[in-house]
């Protein structure tokens, strides 16, 4: 995918992956990255993990899902079946290529490990405080200013923020009266909060 002189012009989402099923394709170290930050993201993720040889952080995490099922074997285009989420991180290019070709045929959105010209999207860093999760993205430009980022992020917002968070709902779900009226009620609430205030 290519990118223009525009900035960042990648889409964010934030997708419901436990109620998908995802393919990963690689049981070494990269695999082992990728099912784990599936795992600490989405925990009840449908995982198939395909791997001609299977590593034993692969083997001892999935141990303790019984949504992850591991498959010893090379990638077969039949693995593909009813997968919607495809993430490769393999040691050989040119397979790399062949299943990024075959998961566009199908339609079928896929990662491929730090090969961005073979990505339909990229892995973000991930800031989470409770119900919040904030992703980031340099466009591929760096990684570790991602990282940093996540960083810094983590450190500054408060551990108490899933607190208001929760408070909020009950706040919202307790206001009674039409669309406009919660929508200016929950924003005089909040309203010290711009500026950094509050
Ligand atoms: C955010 C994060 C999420 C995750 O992977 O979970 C992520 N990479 C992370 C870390 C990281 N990756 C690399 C380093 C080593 C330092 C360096 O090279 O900079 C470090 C830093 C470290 O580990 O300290 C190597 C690397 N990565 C890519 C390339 C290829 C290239 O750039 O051409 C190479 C060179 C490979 C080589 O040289 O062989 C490409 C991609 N990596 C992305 C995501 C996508 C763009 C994200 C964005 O827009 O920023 C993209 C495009 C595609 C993808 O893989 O999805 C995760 C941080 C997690 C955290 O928060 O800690
Ligand atoms: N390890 C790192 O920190 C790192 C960093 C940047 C880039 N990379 C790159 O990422 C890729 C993967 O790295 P790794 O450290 O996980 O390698 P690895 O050798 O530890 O693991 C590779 C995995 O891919 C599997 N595999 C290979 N071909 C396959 C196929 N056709 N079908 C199914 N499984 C297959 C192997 O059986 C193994 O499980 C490499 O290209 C590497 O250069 C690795």
């Amino acid at each position: 995918m290519s990118t223009t002189d525009t900035g960042n012009n990648l889409f964010p989402v934030f997708f419901k992956l436990e109620e998908m099923n995802l393919l990963i394709v690689g049981g070494g170290y990269v695999g082992w990255e990728k099912l784990s930050v599936v795992i600490n993201n989405s925990p009840k993720t449908k995982i198939k993990l395909v791997a001609k040889e299977m590593g034993q952080e692969v083997i001892d995490l999935a141990m303790e899902y019984p949504n992850i099922t591991l498959l010893e074997k090379a990638f077969e285009e039949s693995d593909l079946e009813g997968i919607n989420l495809v993430i490769v991180g393999i040691n050989d290019p040119d397979a790399s290529s062949s299943i990024q070709l075959i998961c566009r045929q199908k339609n079928i959105l896929v990662n491929v490990a730090d090969k961005p010209s073979l990505c339909d999207f990229y892995l973000g860093s991930v800031v989470k405080k409770g119900d919040l999760k904030i992703a980031i993205s340099t466009n591929g430009k760096s990684p570790t200013v991602a990282k940093r980022m996540r960083e810094l992020l983590t450190d500054v917002i408060p551990d108490t923020i899933d607190e208001v968070l929760q408070n909020m709902t009950e706040i919202r779900d307790k206001l009674k009266g039409d669309f406009d009226y919660k929508v200016n009620k929950l924003n005089e609430i909040t309203k010290s909060w711009k500026n950094g205030k509050g």
